[in-house]
């Protein structure tokens, strides 16, 4: 499904104007964290990975360097996650519903981004967290450390 298949964003806003002050800047910027959440399922998801890491990395006390992984390891997907979106909208915006080989590539190679960025996410996770999740668990082996 495409962006333009969704429910349109604002559907009586015809015009637009250069933000005014920081403020208006700042209150579009959440706006576009809104639109992430309401319209991007995998967007959810994602969050949803960061609420469980974050409660993970209380219950096994994290060092603050691995504190600072395992927040870059999730930041990391969550910005894939975001150029994606905003990828799929310019190629929609580009091609609309007509087929391209462009727009196909430029869509799957930034789903593919994606990927990548989830697979280094889970490996920083696992490298981060199988010490305290042996510690937890009462296990003494090699990989402690
Ligand atoms: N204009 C197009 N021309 C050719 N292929 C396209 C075009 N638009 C989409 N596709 C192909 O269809 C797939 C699905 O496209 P779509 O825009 O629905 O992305 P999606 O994977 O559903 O993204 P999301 O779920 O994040 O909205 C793309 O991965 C791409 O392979």
């Amino acid at each position: 499904m495409g962006l333009q298949d969704k429910k349109p964003l604002w559907p009586k806003r015809k015009t637009y104007q250069r933000n005014k002050n920081f403020f208006v800047a700042l209150f579009n910027a959440f706006n576009g964290v809104w639109i992430m959440l309401s319209r991007e399922r995998n967007f959810r998801i994602h969050i949803v990975i960061a609420l469980a890491v974050l409660w993970v990395g209380i219950q096994f006390h994290l060092s603050r360097s691995d504190w600072l992984w395992v927040t870059i390891a999730v930041s990391f997907a969550i910005i894939a996650e975001i150029l994606n979106t905003i990828i799929e909208a310019i190629v929609d915006l580009t091609v609309g519903d007509r087929y391209d080989d462009l727009a196909k590539l430029a869509k799957d190679v930034a789903a593919a981004g994606v990927v990548f960025a989830v697979m280094i996410e889970f490996a920083i996770l696992a490298i981060i967290l199988q010490p305290y999740l042996w510690h937890w668990l009462g296990i003494h082996n090699l990989f402690n450390y």
